[in-house]
């Protein structure tokens, strides 16, 4: 196969009721983990590189990782997403590059920090949109500020996120605005704001419907039927991977993230896209603390990254099960790009808004 348009993964998953976790990737064995696993439960898979992702490893690393994946297992869609881009410029970039999604964040400025407002975000989401469609690239953009509604803050952890303390209106996205939103900027899919933030320390308790709201989910998935949902800051931090990094010498202070049944609640609600970064990095970490307890003796890195990557499988095929993922890689029958770009002239993939 090939790699492929989000918008047609996402198509396919809204018509047969399932979700479709993304997954950040860095290097090579997360890569390889996440393929493992979508092999193994064929599963359709999407990749994202963060920018932080192309500081670390480059480019032109992340685009033949990918596109090894893409070679290595030719019957399993790819998508290859850039995550959070933070201008027209960097999403012109990845899709130079070769991406076949970008996401524009014009929820905040282009520092990342400052929250935007409507018009700026309504304007270079559309700007990125009339860039992408032409090349049957997808669009992500994203309304409402990611944050904690037990802080009204934002997230800082991964550098990413609005500065100062927020209101309500701000960390919770309208589904009116919302629906205007989507008339405007005639994206594929929305990312919006329900009080789930990036990192580790997402609640400082198990979430109740006060400070994760699947209600607003609701509300905006009856306002907006047919648009693709997506949620950021969905890594449920399981309790047992804090246990084992504790175990081994780590420091992880008391954290819950988003339980993965309040996900697949969200899924019934126009939520496609997933996006999980954390889990992985914490599965890795537990594994290679562990591996390095149990042999002090031990230097070879791929005597501690093979279980680092195993730990990152199971994760991930957790997620393909858990979301409805598995089993629908073969159902999906890659189409080119340029195809696409003909639905997209065509208005084939017009949102509709009432
Ligand atoms: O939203 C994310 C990437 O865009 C990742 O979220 P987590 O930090 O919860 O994994
Ligand atoms: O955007 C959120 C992802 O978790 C990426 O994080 P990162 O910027 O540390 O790569
Ligand atoms: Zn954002
Ligand atoms: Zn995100």
């Amino acid at each position: 196969m090939a790699l492929v348009s989000m918008r047609q993964l996402l198509d396919h998953a809204a018509e047969n009721g399932y979700g479709i976790p993304a997954f950040n990737v860095n290097n090579l064995e997360q890569v390889q983990a996440i393929m493992e696993a979508a092999e193994e439960t064929n599963s359709p898979v999407i990749m994202q590189a963060s920018a932080g992702a192309r500081k670390y490893a480059g480019e032109g690393f992340l685009k033949h990782l990918i596109q090894a994946a893409v070679e290595s297992y030719p019957h399993i869609p790819i998508v290859m997403h850039q995550d959070h881009g933070q201008s027209p410029k960097i999403c012109q970039g990845a899709i130079d590059l070769g991406f076949s999604s970008v996401m524009m964040d014009g929820s905040l400025m282009e520092d990342g920090k400052t929250i935007a407002d409507y018009d700026y975000n309504v304007k270079v989401t559309r700007q990125v949109v009339d860039i992408a469609h032409k090349l049957g690239v997808t669009v992500e953009g994203e309304l409402g500020c990611l944050g904690s509604l037990e802080t009204m803050k934002g997230d800082k952890e991964d550098g990413h996120g609005a500065e100062g303390t927020m209101t309500m209106d701000q960390l919770l996205t309208d589904p009116e605005q919302a629906a205007d939103f989507v008339r405007q900027t005639q994206l594929d899919a929305l990312a919006i704001a329900i009080g789930t933030s990036h990192g580790a320390y997402k609640f400082t308790r198990k979430p109740t419907g006060d400070i994760l709201s699947i209600e607003r989910i609701k509300q905006i998935n009856a306002r907006l039927p047919n648009t693709h949902l997506v949620m950021h800051g969905s890594s449920s931090v399981p309790q047992e991977l804090l246990a084992e990094i504790r175990e081994f010498g780590g420091d992880m202070k008391e954290t819950y993230g988003v339980p993965v049944e309040e996900i697949q609640e969200a899924i019934k609600y126009g939520v496609r896209k997933i996006n999980i970064d954390t889990d992985i990095r914490l599965a890795m970490t537990g594994a290679i603390r562990r591996f390095f307890a149990e042999n002090p003796s031990k230097f070879d890195p791929r005597e501690y990254l093979k279980p680092a990557r195993a730990a990152a499988k199971a994760i991930c095929v957790a997620r393909y099960q858990q979301f409805g993922t598995a089993g629908n890689a073969s159902k999906i029958t890659a189409r080119p790009l340029v195809d696409i770009a003909a639905d997209y002239a065509a208005g084939k993939l017009a949102q509709v808004v009432q």
